[in-house]
Protein backbone atom coordinates (compact mmCIF):
# COMPACT_ATOMS: atom_id res chain seq x y z
CA UNK A 1 0.00 0.00 0.00
CA UNK A 2 2.92 2.37 1.02
CA UNK A 3 4.34 1.74 -3.06
CA UNK A 4 1.04 1.74 -4.98
CA UNK A 5 -1.24 3.31 -2.87
CA UNK A 6 -4.47 2.50 -0.91
CA UNK A 7 -7.06 0.41 -3.11
CA UNK A 8 -8.21 -3.32 -3.14
CA UNK A 9 -9.84 -3.99 -6.47
CA UNK A 10 -12.35 -7.13 -5.95
CA UNK A 11 -12.56 -9.47 -9.07
CA UNK A 12 -16.26 -10.38 -8.96
CA UNK A 13 -17.22 -11.54 -12.33
CA UNK A 14 -21.04 -11.08 -11.74
CA UNK A 15 -23.35 -13.04 -15.00
CA UNK A 16 -24.70 -9.10 -15.27
CA UNK A 17 -21.36 -7.81 -15.48
CA UNK A 18 -19.98 -10.50 -18.07
CA UNK A 19 -22.82 -9.66 -20.65
CA UNK A 20 -22.03 -5.59 -19.97
CA UNK A 21 -18.52 -6.47 -21.26
CA UNK A 22 -19.98 -8.59 -24.17
CA UNK A 23 -18.64 -11.90 -22.81
CA UNK A 24 -21.23 -15.13 -22.33
CA UNK A 25 -21.75 -16.06 -18.99
CA UNK A 26 -19.63 -19.61 -19.36
CA UNK A 27 -16.45 -20.46 -18.56
CA UNK A 28 -14.73 -19.09 -21.35
CA UNK A 29 -16.21 -15.23 -20.53
CA UNK A 30 -15.11 -16.28 -16.68
CA UNK A 31 -11.84 -16.74 -18.06
CA UNK A 32 -11.46 -13.62 -20.48
CA UNK A 33 -12.94 -11.47 -17.68
CA UNK A 34 -10.65 -12.43 -15.36
CA UNK A 35 -7.40 -12.20 -17.69
CA UNK A 36 -8.65 -8.50 -18.48
CA UNK A 37 -8.87 -7.56 -15.26
CA UNK A 38 -5.15 -8.34 -13.70
CA UNK A 39 -3.65 -7.49 -17.30
CA UNK A 40 -5.10 -3.89 -17.08
CA UNK A 41 -4.72 -3.89 -12.74
CA UNK A 42 -2.49 -6.54 -11.38
CA UNK A 43 0.94 -4.19 -11.93
CA UNK A 44 -0.36 -1.38 -10.13
CA UNK A 45 -2.93 -1.88 -7.21
CA UNK A 46 -2.04 -3.10 -3.97
CA UNK A 47 -4.38 -5.87 -3.60
CA UNK A 48 -6.39 -7.85 -5.72
CA UNK A 49 -9.08 -9.81 -4.22
CA UNK A 50 -10.92 -12.82 -6.37
CA UNK A 51 -14.43 -13.48 -5.20
CA UNK A 52 -14.18 -16.85 -5.16
CA UNK A 53 -18.19 -18.06 -5.41
CA UNK A 54 -18.12 -16.24 -9.21
CA UNK A 55 -15.47 -18.59 -10.19
CA UNK A 56 -17.03 -22.24 -8.11
CA UNK A 57 -20.22 -21.03 -10.08
CA UNK A 58 -18.74 -22.72 -12.98
CA UNK A 59 -17.16 -26.18 -11.13
CA UNK A 60 -13.91 -27.33 -11.16
CA UNK A 61 -12.84 -25.21 -14.62
CA UNK A 62 -13.91 -21.97 -13.20
CA UNK A 63 -11.77 -23.03 -9.83
CA UNK A 64 -8.78 -23.56 -12.42
CA UNK A 65 -9.42 -19.70 -13.74
CA UNK A 66 -9.56 -18.80 -9.88
CA UNK A 67 -6.05 -20.70 -10.00
CA UNK A 68 -4.74 -18.75 -12.80
CA UNK A 69 -5.88 -15.74 -11.67
CA UNK A 70 -4.18 -16.02 -8.55
CA UNK A 71 -1.04 -16.83 -10.12
CA UNK A 72 -1.28 -14.06 -12.87
CA UNK A 73 -1.83 -11.40 -10.49
CA UNK A 74 0.83 -12.45 -7.72
CA UNK A 75 3.34 -12.39 -10.67
CA UNK A 76 2.63 -8.97 -11.66
CA UNK A 77 3.08 -7.91 -8.04
CA UNK A 78 -0.56 -7.66 -6.66
CA UNK A 79 -0.76 -8.86 -3.09
CA UNK A 80 -3.96 -11.24 -3.57
CA UNK A 81 -6.65 -11.59 -1.26
CA UNK A 82 -8.59 -14.57 -1.50
CA UNK A 83 -12.67 -13.95 -0.55
CA UNK A 84 -14.08 -17.00 0.16
CA UNK A 85 -15.22 -16.54 4.06
CA UNK A 86 -14.22 -19.64 5.17
CA UNK A 87 -15.29 -20.44 8.68
CA UNK A 88 -15.46 -24.34 10.34
CA UNK A 89 -14.54 -26.67 13.10
CA UNK A 90 -11.27 -26.38 13.71
CA UNK A 91 -10.13 -30.00 12.16
CA UNK A 92 -11.78 -28.85 9.01
CA UNK A 93 -10.50 -25.41 9.01
CA UNK A 94 -7.32 -26.95 9.09
CA UNK A 95 -8.35 -28.39 5.41
CA UNK A 96 -9.28 -24.89 4.43
CA UNK A 97 -5.81 -23.45 5.96
CA UNK A 98 -3.85 -26.32 3.92
CA UNK A 99 -5.75 -25.31 0.17
CA UNK A 100 -5.42 -21.25 0.64
CA UNK A 101 -2.28 -20.41 3.17
CA UNK A 102 0.15 -23.48 2.55
CA UNK A 103 2.63 -22.98 0.14
CA UNK A 104 2.64 -24.84 -2.96
CA UNK A 105 -1.34 -25.45 -2.44
CA UNK A 106 -2.95 -24.35 -6.07
CA UNK A 107 -4.76 -21.62 -4.43
CA UNK A 108 -2.42 -20.40 -2.29
CA UNK A 109 -2.93 -16.56 -1.18
CA UNK A 110 -1.36 -13.79 0.37
CA UNK A 111 -4.63 -13.79 2.32
CA UNK A 112 -8.11 -15.26 2.89
CA UNK A 113 -11.23 -13.77 4.60
CA UNK A 114 -12.65 -15.86 7.15
CA UNK A 115 -15.42 -16.07 9.61
CA UNK A 116 -15.26 -16.08 12.97
CA UNK A 117 -18.65 -17.02 13.76
CA UNK A 118 -17.75 -20.60 14.83
CA UNK A 119 -15.68 -18.96 17.32
CA UNK A 120 -12.72 -16.79 17.00
CA UNK A 121 -10.45 -19.67 18.13
CA UNK A 122 -11.87 -22.03 15.83
CA UNK A 123 -9.75 -19.91 13.13
CA UNK A 124 -6.21 -21.17 15.06
CA UNK A 125 -5.56 -23.46 12.04
CA UNK A 126 -5.64 -20.54 9.81
CA UNK A 127 -3.59 -18.38 11.64
CA UNK A 128 -1.23 -20.74 12.83
CA UNK A 129 -0.81 -21.37 8.68
CA UNK A 130 -0.75 -17.98 8.06
CA UNK A 131 1.76 -17.41 9.88
CA UNK A 132 4.01 -19.81 9.06
CA UNK A 133 3.89 -19.21 5.26
CA UNK A 134 4.28 -15.04 6.19
CA UNK A 135 0.68 -14.66 4.64
CA UNK A 136 -2.68 -12.92 6.52
CA UNK A 137 -5.89 -13.45 7.40
CA UNK A 138 -9.06 -10.94 6.74
CA UNK A 139 -11.42 -12.05 9.65
CA UNK A 140 -15.21 -10.36 9.63
CA UNK A 141 -15.61 -8.03 12.39
CA UNK A 142 -18.66 -5.81 11.51
CA UNK A 143 -19.87 -6.52 7.48
CA UNK A 144 -20.95 -4.10 5.47
CA UNK A 145 -24.38 -5.72 4.65
CA UNK A 146 -27.49 -4.17 6.68
CA UNK A 147 -27.97 -7.85 7.71
CA UNK A 148 -24.53 -8.13 9.98
CA UNK A 149 -25.80 -6.22 12.67
CA UNK A 150 -28.23 -8.68 13.95
CA UNK A 151 -25.80 -10.85 14.85
CA UNK A 152 -22.50 -8.66 15.12
CA UNK A 153 -24.28 -6.25 17.18
CA UNK A 154 -25.54 -8.75 19.62
CA UNK A 155 -24.22 -8.67 23.30
CA UNK A 156 -22.38 -11.39 24.00
CA UNK A 157 -21.91 -12.64 27.93
CA UNK A 158 -19.61 -9.90 28.99
CA UNK A 159 -21.48 -7.13 27.41
CA UNK A 160 -19.28 -6.65 24.57
CA UNK A 161 -20.74 -6.65 21.40
CA UNK A 162 -19.81 -9.87 19.11
CA UNK A 163 -18.03 -8.09 16.31
CA UNK A 164 -15.63 -5.98 19.57
CA UNK A 165 -15.31 -9.32 21.22
CA UNK A 166 -13.92 -10.48 17.31
CA UNK A 167 -11.72 -7.15 17.13
CA UNK A 168 -10.26 -7.96 20.62
CA UNK A 169 -8.82 -11.18 19.42
CA UNK A 170 -7.57 -9.94 16.43
CA UNK A 171 -5.51 -7.24 18.48
CA UNK A 172 -4.38 -9.48 20.68
CA UNK A 173 -3.09 -11.78 17.93
CA UNK A 174 -0.96 -8.81 16.06
CA UNK A 175 -0.16 -7.38 19.92
CA UNK A 176 3.64 -5.89 18.93
CA UNK A 177 3.61 -6.48 15.50
CA UNK A 178 5.39 -3.56 13.74
CA UNK A 179 4.02 -2.11 11.49
CA UNK A 180 1.26 -3.95 11.56
CA UNK A 181 0.32 -7.49 12.34
CA UNK A 182 -1.22 -9.50 9.51
CA UNK A 183 -4.51 -10.40 11.05
CA UNK A 184 -6.45 -8.03 9.58
CA UNK A 185 -10.66 -7.16 9.99
CA UNK A 186 -13.19 -6.52 7.49
CA UNK A 187 -15.33 -3.56 8.38
CA UNK A 188 -17.46 -2.30 5.64
CA UNK A 189 -17.29 1.25 4.61
CA UNK A 190 -21.01 1.59 4.78
CA UNK A 191 -21.42 1.24 8.52
CA UNK A 192 -21.49 4.89 9.45
CA UNK A 193 -20.78 4.35 12.76
CA UNK A 194 -18.12 1.58 13.85
CA UNK A 195 -19.47 1.62 16.80
CA UNK A 196 -16.02 -0.71 18.02
CA UNK A 197 -12.58 0.37 18.71
CA UNK A 198 -11.10 -0.39 15.57
CA UNK A 199 -7.66 -0.01 17.19
CA UNK A 200 -6.86 -4.00 16.37
CA UNK A 201 -2.67 -3.06 15.08
CA UNK A 202 -3.86 -5.29 11.86
CA UNK A 203 -4.77 -3.75 8.40
CA UNK A 204 -8.94 -2.87 8.14
CA UNK A 205 -10.17 -4.21 5.01
CA UNK A 206 -13.23 -1.83 3.85
CA UNK A 207 -15.92 -3.47 1.52
CA UNK A 208 -18.96 -1.58 0.38
CA UNK A 209 -17.49 1.61 -1.76
CA UNK A 210 -19.32 1.81 -5.00
CA UNK A 211 -22.00 -0.34 -5.99
CA UNK A 212 -22.82 -0.05 -2.01
CA UNK A 213 -23.11 3.33 -1.32
CA UNK A 214 -20.26 3.92 0.35
CA UNK A 215 -17.36 6.63 -1.18
CA UNK A 216 -13.83 7.14 -0.17
CA UNK A 217 -15.06 10.87 1.97
CA UNK A 218 -16.97 8.41 4.15
CA UNK A 219 -13.47 6.79 5.54
CA UNK A 220 -12.22 9.58 7.90
CA UNK A 221 -15.54 9.35 10.05
CA UNK A 222 -15.49 5.61 10.11
CA UNK A 223 -12.31 4.86 10.84
CA UNK A 224 -10.84 8.10 13.12
CA UNK A 225 -7.44 7.48 14.06
CA UNK A 226 -7.21 4.48 12.43
CA UNK A 227 -7.90 5.45 8.70
CA UNK A 228 -4.29 4.97 7.65
CA UNK A 229 -4.93 1.33 8.37
CA UNK A 230 -7.40 0.86 6.18
CA UNK A 231 -7.41 -1.16 2.63
CA UNK A 232 -10.79 0.08 0.84
CA UNK A 233 -12.08 -2.50 -1.30
CA UNK A 234 -14.40 -1.56 -4.62
CA UNK A 235 -15.80 -4.64 -7.10
CA UNK A 236 -18.47 -3.26 -9.26
CA UNK A 237 -17.50 0.09 -8.98
CA UNK A 238 -14.48 -0.51 -11.01
CA UNK A 239 -15.45 -3.40 -12.94
CA UNK A 240 -18.40 -1.90 -14.18
CA UNK A 241 -15.70 0.24 -15.71
CA UNK A 242 -14.36 -2.35 -17.99
CA UNK A 243 -13.61 -4.37 -20.45
CA UNK A 244 -10.89 -1.79 -21.90
CA UNK A 245 -8.28 -2.08 -20.03
CA UNK A 246 -7.29 2.19 -19.70
CA UNK A 247 -11.23 2.17 -18.55
CA UNK A 248 -10.59 0.09 -15.68
CA UNK A 249 -7.33 1.40 -14.81
CA UNK A 250 -8.16 4.92 -15.00
CA UNK A 251 -11.02 3.88 -12.55
CA UNK A 252 -9.01 2.10 -10.19
CA UNK A 253 -6.40 5.28 -10.06
CA UNK A 254 -9.41 7.63 -9.31
CA UNK A 255 -10.99 5.36 -6.57
CA UNK A 256 -6.59 5.45 -4.83
CA UNK A 257 -6.43 9.14 -5.30
CA UNK A 258 -9.69 10.10 -3.74
CA UNK A 259 -8.78 7.58 -0.82
CA UNK A 260 -5.56 9.16 -0.48
CA UNK A 261 -7.18 12.69 -0.45
CA UNK A 262 -9.40 11.76 2.22
CA UNK A 263 -7.87 9.73 4.42
CA UNK A 264 -3.60 11.62 4.37
CA UNK A 265 -0.67 9.57 5.29
CA UNK A 266 -0.52 6.37 7.95
CA UNK A 267 -0.79 8.06 11.27
CA UNK A 268 2.07 6.41 12.87
CA UNK A 269 1.08 8.56 16.30
CA UNK A 270 -2.13 6.14 16.35
CA UNK A 271 -0.53 3.29 17.02
O1 LIG B 1 -15.04 -9.89 2.76
C1 LIG B 1 -15.44 -9.12 1.89
O2 LIG B 1 -14.71 -8.77 0.98
C2 LIG B 1 -16.77 -8.50 2.04
C3 LIG B 1 -17.16 -8.24 3.35
C4 LIG B 1 -18.27 -7.40 3.57
O3 LIG B 1 -18.59 -7.06 4.71
N1 LIG B 1 -18.96 -6.95 2.50
C5 LIG B 1 -18.62 -7.26 1.20
O4 LIG B 1 -19.28 -6.74 0.28
N2 LIG B 1 -17.56 -8.09 0.97
C6 LIG B 1 -17.23 -8.53 -0.41
O5 LIG B 1 -16.77 -7.40 -1.14
C7 LIG B 1 -17.28 -7.41 -2.48
C8 LIG B 1 -18.12 -6.17 -2.68
O6 LIG B 1 -18.39 -5.99 -4.03
P1 LIG B 1 -18.95 -4.61 -4.61
O7 LIG B 1 -20.16 -4.26 -3.81
O8 LIG B 1 -19.25 -4.92 -6.03
O9 LIG B 1 -17.85 -3.58 -4.46
C9 LIG B 1 -18.04 -8.72 -2.64
O10 LIG B 1 -17.17 -9.69 -3.18
C10 LIG B 1 -18.41 -9.09 -1.22
O11 LIG B 1 -18.50 -10.49 -1.05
Amino acid sequence: MDTRGPLCVGIDPHASLLASWGLPDDVGGLERFARTTVEALADRVAVLKPQSAFFERFGSRGVAVLERTVADARAAGALVLMDAKRGDIGSTMAAYASAYLEKGSPLFSDAVTLSPYLGFGSLRPALDAAAASGAGVFVLALTSNPEGASVQRATAADGRSLAQVVLDHIAAENAGAVPLGSVGAVVGATLGDAGADLNVNGPLLAPGIGAQGATPADLPALFGAAAGDVVPSVSRGILRSGPAAAALRDAADRFRDEVRAAVGPRNEEFR
